[in-house]
């Protein structure tokens, strides 16, 4: 097969930066194109440049459009307004679309899975084989724990993230709720604690977020019972390891039939 043609969505962001360094670095995937917001500063610019390798003579551009005529997926790790807009185009022209934005709200989810029965989506908020795995078991001693153990979500990340709790909490949180056989919905989940809060609710899955410096990732469950705690945690040491994982997901994925597909589909943990 000839290598799988990919777009690089948010191509001056951090991930963006690290996707084509890995693109470049890959087996079996070309840069085919760099998207950027319309009215950025860095259109114009060479992609591998600014991912800190020779010219490769992509320039970032805003038209997915035309650049995606030529293309086979794009890997999107962008913000929810771009994402939602990327699904509809990626849709029409057929390509793989692989999305890692986090901090999408349950009507942009709704609208990712909505054209999945024409569209290949791979969909996660984490693309590490670690935090996946750390979800399946999460999901086992979730459900080999009662309610006399409560559950507390922790994640520490970089300065600039912008969205919380992180997309992998809340996947980790997911993780937990299946195992006990609720929704992770406003019942089930205490997030953003301050003041009086009152006292924790008996079976609720509780967030908390830590921002600063430059952490890839940092994630810890720990299951809180009578005289005894059980933490189980992830550290992400470098966000390569999210791009390696996103460009496995795409040619994971490339000639596969229109699904909504997740990280552990890719790792062939989804039955663990
Ligand atoms: N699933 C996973 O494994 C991982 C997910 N993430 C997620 O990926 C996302 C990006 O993270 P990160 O790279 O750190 O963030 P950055 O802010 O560094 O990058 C986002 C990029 O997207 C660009 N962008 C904004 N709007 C558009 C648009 N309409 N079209 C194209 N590009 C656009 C931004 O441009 P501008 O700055 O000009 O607005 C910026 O360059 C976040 O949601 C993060 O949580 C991150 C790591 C791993
Ligand atoms: O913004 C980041 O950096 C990351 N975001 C993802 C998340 O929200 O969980 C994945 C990873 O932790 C890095």
């Amino acid at each position: 097969m000839s290598d799988m043609r990919l777009i690089v969505a948010g191509a001056g962001g951090r991930m963006g930066r690290a996707l084509v360094r890995a693109i470049a670095d890959s087996k079996g995937a070309v840069l085919a194109g760099a998207l950027e917001a319309p009215g950025s500063d860095l259109l114009g610019k060479d992609a591998g440049v600014l991912a800190g390798l020779p010219a490769n003579g992509v320039k970032l551009s805003a038209d997915l459009w035309a650049m995606s005529k030529e293309a086979d997926g794009i890997l999107d790790f962008t913000v929810p307004a771009a994402t939602i807009a990327n699904v509809a185009i990626a849709a029409e022209r057929g390509i793989v679309h692989v999305v890692g934005t986090t901090g999408l709200s349950a009507s942009d989810n709704a609208v990712i899975k909505s054209v999945t029965n024409r569209a290949v989506v791979v969909q996660s908020g984490n693309m590490s084989l670690g935090v996946n795995l750390l979800a399946a078991v999460v999901k086992r001693v979730a459900k080999a724990l009662d309610e006399s153990f409560d559950i507390e979500i922790v994640e520490s990340h970089h300065r600039m993230k912008v969205d919380a709790p992180s997309g992998t909490a809340l996947m980790l949180g997911q993780a937990a709720a299946a195992g006990r056989g609720i929704a992770l919905d406003e019942a089930h989940s205490e997030r953003g604690r301050d003041g009086i809060t009152g006292a924790r609710k008996p079976g609720a899955i509780g967030f908390a977020s830590l921002r600063g410096g430059t952490v890839a990732g940092d994630h810890s469950v720990t299951f809180l019972g009578p005289f005894e705690r059980l933490t189980l945690s992830h550290q992400a040491e470098d966000r390569m390891l999210f791009a390696h994982g996103a460009l496995k997901a795409a040619l994971w994925a490339h000639g596969k039939k229109p699904g909504h597909y997740s990280m552990a589909d890719v790792l062939g943990l989804a039955d663990i």
